[in-house]
């Protein structure tokens, strides 16, 4: 460790263990001492420079690397090292990962130990990067064969997925050797490019594939995809897809029919899966996956993550809007999400605006704040569904009223309230709505899910309360005309 005194900045070598979160997590427990505002952080390949303000950071700087020696809790790159290759934890460490989440510490273990996994731990726990790193371990960039496949419920998260493989594959620190050829990331999601995409299958088919099951069940019917060289197939939203009529054939003859899992290693991954030892059984007896598959279970006794706060209004049908604009005035969310319950048939055959246009046509006129209005939902096209995303992530703060089109694995970080204008359907749809906010995994921040409910919905948020173990607290509102 070096320390320049004079204008306070610090060199801290071998930070491997800390990441921004934790070092900063652990810099808060000084509060007195420092205004965590002015506190930065760089890093290159190895070391972390920590800019603290005052003459308190020689100090705290000691404590740091004391910490760093007497620390046994494994780093990614020492859980990863001899199985990722160099470039991916170089990069990992560059857009910061450094300190495991609870999930990347049991899961990543059993995985690179070769067996298949029920990755089931909460919403914003890293499960993603989890089966990244799994991927990144088992495949060979030199062979020009599909060798991971990452199943999706949605457009929306396929796109995601896809941004952050392609962020851990694009290493800038390679060495010569590695240089000539790097991960190859398709996206094959419904809505999408086919014709582009078989010619591309045919020619050098792409490493990994991320793809929703209508998109990848057309090409594997054709034979334009092929899984012979299959390592790796993920399921993300496992029970999602299981429950969905649609596609729950296609999934099956994916897993059994166009690839064995004797030839494979499977994951699925999910916030929830009821009844898992059933589902478990169902894996091993259906050959889904192997017979020695690992249920990873990460805070099994607390489905939803701790920092969310739950909180509900009981008002009028008519009273909605206002409430939720009062709610927005007060609570000053830096993002937001409103979700809005999808339109019936009826409603949709009867001629009438589904309820989505309402609260967007009202916010649009209402909402004197900073924040974007924006809408997201099934009925709109795929490239405006993009666009409103692109949106979001522009990072100006945002409003995004949606459907439960978003409810399933998408991560906006800056979202810090949830507002259910209306209530979702079950505890599960709960659950994930909930969880598109506090996805910081080391933040200690407080997150807010408010349920806007007519009286005689108080019950049904009631069991949701105990299914999940949560308590959610009635707030008055007074609303204004
Ligand atoms: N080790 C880590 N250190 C810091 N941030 C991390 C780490 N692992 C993951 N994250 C961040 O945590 C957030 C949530 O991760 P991810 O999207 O994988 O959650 P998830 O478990 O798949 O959630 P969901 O069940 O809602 O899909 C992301 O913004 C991701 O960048």
């Amino acid at each position: 460790m070096a320390s320049n005194s004079a204008s306070q900045i610090l060199a801290i070598t071998k930070t491997a263990p800390y990441s921004k979160p934790m070092a900063s997590r652990f810099l808060q427990s000084r509060r007195p001492y420092l205004n965590l505002c002015c506190l930065s952080q760089k890093f290159s390949n190895d070391n972390a420079l920590f800019c603290l303000p005052n003459s308190k950071s020689f100090l705290l700087a000691k404590e740091l690397e004391e910490r760093n020696s007497n620390n046994h809790s494994p780093t990614l790159r020492e859980i990863c090292l001899d199985h990722v290759p160099g470039n991916v934890l170089r990069r990992l460490e560059e857009v910061g990962y450094l300190v495991p989440t609870d999930v990347q510490k049991e899961a990543l273990p059993v995985l690179f130990s070769g067996n298949d996994c029920i990755l089931h731990a909460q919403t914003g726990s890293g499960k993603t990067l989890t089966y990244l790193l799994l991927i990144y371990s088992q495949i060979n960039p030199k062979k020009s064969a599909v060798q991971a496949l990452i199943v999706v419920p949605t457009r929306e998260l396929g796109m995601q997925i896809t941004k952050v493989a392609r962020m851990l594959a694009a290493a800038r620190h390679m060495g010569p050797e590695l240089e000539q050829k790097s991960y190859t990331v398709m996206a094959l999601l419904d809505g999408g490019m086919l014709r582009r995409h078989k010619s591309w299958l045919k020619a050098e088919p792409p490493a990994i594939v991320v793809a929703t099951i209508g998109s990848l069940s057309q090409l594997l019917e054709k034979q334009i995809l092929k899984l012979d060289s299959l390592r790796v197939l993920v399921v993300d939203e496992v029970d999602f897809l299981f429950k969905s009529s649609k596609q729950v054939s296609s999934l099956r003859k994916l897993l059994t029919s166009y690839s064995s899992c004797n030839n494979r290693q499977t994951v699925f991954a999910s916030a929830s899966i009821l009844q898992h030892r059933r589902f478990r059984h169902d894996c091993i007896q259906q050959k889904w996956t192997k017979g020695d598959v690992v249920h990873v279970h990460v805070n099994r006794i607390m489905p939803m993550p701790a920092c969310l706060y739950h909180r509900f209004v009981i008002c009028g049908r008519k009273a909605k809007h206002q409430v939720l604009l009062s709610l927005l005035q007060s609570d000053l969310p830096e993002s937001g999400i409103i979700f809005v319950g999808e339109q019936s048939e009826k409603s949709k055959k009867s001629g009438q605006a589904p309820s989505t246009t309402a609260v967007i046509d009202f916010l649009r006129a209402s909402y004197e704040g900073s924040l974007d209005i924006l809408l997201l939902e099934e009925d709109m096209n795929f490239n405006s569904r993009a666009a409103s995303l692109t949106d979001v992530r522009k990072g100006d703060g945002y409003l995004l009223v949606s459907t439960d089109i978003v409810a399933r694995g998408i991560d906006l970080p800056e979202t810090t309230h949830i507002y259910n204008f209306d209530l979702p359907k079950t505890a599960i749809d709960y659950l994930h709505r909930a969880g598109r906010t506090c996805r910081k995994p080391f933040s200690d921040k407080k997150y807010y899910v408010t349920n806007i409910i007519l009286s005689e919905e108080r019950f049904v948020l009631q069991r949701f309360e105990n299914e999940l173990m949560f308590h959610c607290e009635e707030l008055t509102i007074e609303t204004q005309g």
